[in-house]
């Protein structure tokens, strides 16, 4: 009887309790109807932008805090002037708020994929084993990822560097609409992503990538205060660069500190294409911009007296505020949002915060 009675006892999903699912939203929150077998069981902190008199429905079912406009300027009063308005950039409020160890973060527009044999893939699932996972940013193994079943270390790789890094960061990608810049978009418009690449990659230790929020894990404890997605949207001079400032500046700090990045699975599936000239738009000062901002990622050093997360990105806003202001004003304003980013951080982070947290909850 025991057996057939343990048989039928569904397994504790992983991390149940230790993850926050966060998600920005300007639309509405039907995409989790597809989600409900994968995400039901945790905790989803919803970041509600644009208009907070809107009402967001959440599906029946899920447990959850929301947090609107008033709630983050409530909350946050004059340091909510980090958090962006009109712009996906919001959801780091999530983050912020959350008292978990591990966030994952996806797009409203965002459903769940199909593996090759046909199989919806449990991306939720995938980022978590990422994320448990050692990574190997210091040597690279040329059958990839050395800790998943049916590969290994291979000849050479030296046994010192076997137990390989703490995982901080897993990037996963998308089928069907790919994360295309608006150029790219607008020569390219019926471009479809169709492949699906079978595989987890480190990225090594002193290359950055360009980080896309749509599909994003990472262990809040080991690099949260980093995930800050900068000053966009609304009265700012650029969007859609959320994501790839936080990158940067994760990849650095986590490059300092020993730390990995993954990118590969999970696929899920990007469904809308968001418009090419709107995002040109936003993204128009960032093309050329990019091209000062990443060699100053490339060249940024951390004193070694930098061993917090809090340490490094403070010296980073610092160093943002000395090189980059010369490109434009922005990165004076954004350096300094950098630091009210990391005064909120900690403000809510400290024992006895959440005490300010009341929230939406149903
Ligand atoms: O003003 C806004 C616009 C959107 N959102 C929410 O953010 C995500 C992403 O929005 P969307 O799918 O419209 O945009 P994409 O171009 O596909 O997003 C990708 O580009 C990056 C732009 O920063 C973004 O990180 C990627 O995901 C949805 O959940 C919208 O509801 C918002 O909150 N406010
Ligand atoms: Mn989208």
């Amino acid at each position: 009887m025991a057996s057939a009675e343990a048989s039928s006892i569904a397994p504790t999903p992983l991390l149940k309790d230790e993850l926050d699912i966060v998600i920005p939203t300007i639309r509405n929150l039907d995409f989790l109807e597809m989600w409900r077998p994968f995400f039901q069981p945790y905790h989803l902190i919803i970041v509600q932008d644009g208009d907070p008199s809107k009402v967001i429905k959440v599906p029946e079912g899920f447990d959850y805090e929301l947090y609107n406009r008033n709630d983050i300027n409530r909350i946050l009063g004059p340091k909510a002037s980090c958090i962006s308005f009109k712009d996906s950039a919001c959801r780091c409020f999530g983050y912020m708020v959350s008292k978990k160890k591990y966030i994952y973060t996806i797009d409203d527009d965002c459903f769940v994929a199909k593996d090759p044999s046909g199989k919806s893939i449990n991306a939720l699932e995938q980022h978590i084993k990422n994320l448990l996972c050692p990574s190997t940013p210091h040597f690279f193994n040329t059958l990839y990822d050395p800790y998943r079943e049916g590969a290994d270390f291979v000849r050479g790789y030296p046994f010192s560097l076997r137990e390989g890094a703490k995982t901080a960061v897993s990037h996963g990608l998308w089928l069907n609409i790919p994360d295309y810049d608006a150029p790219t978009q607008l020569v390219k418009p019926r471009e479809r992503n169709t492949r699906y690449v079978d595989m987890v990659l480190t990225i090594p230790k002193g290359t950055l990538f360009p980080m896309c929020g749509m599909n994003l894990a990472f262990d809040r404890e080991l690099i949260g205060p980093a995930m800050y997605f900068g000053l966009m949207g609304d009265g700012q001079p650029i969007g859609r660069y959320d994501d790839m400032w936080a990158g940067w500046c994760v990849k650095v700090i986590c490059d300092h500190l020993g730390l990995g990045v993954k990118t590969g699975l999970p696929y899920i599936w990007h469904s809308k294409a968001s418009n090419p000239f709107v995002n040109l738009k936003k993204e128009y000062k960032g093309i050329f911009w990019q091209e000062e901002i990443i060699p100053f990622f490339q060249s940024a050093v951390l004193p070694k007296e930098c061993t917090s997360v809090q340490q490094c990105y403070l010296e980073l806003s610092k160093q943002v505020k000395e090189k980059l202001s010369k490109v434009d004003p922005y990165f004076d304003k954004l350096a300094d949002a950098m630091v009210t980013w990391i005064d909120a951080w900690d403000e809510l982070n400290t024992e006895g915060a959440s005490a300010k947290l009341s929230n939406g909850k149903a």
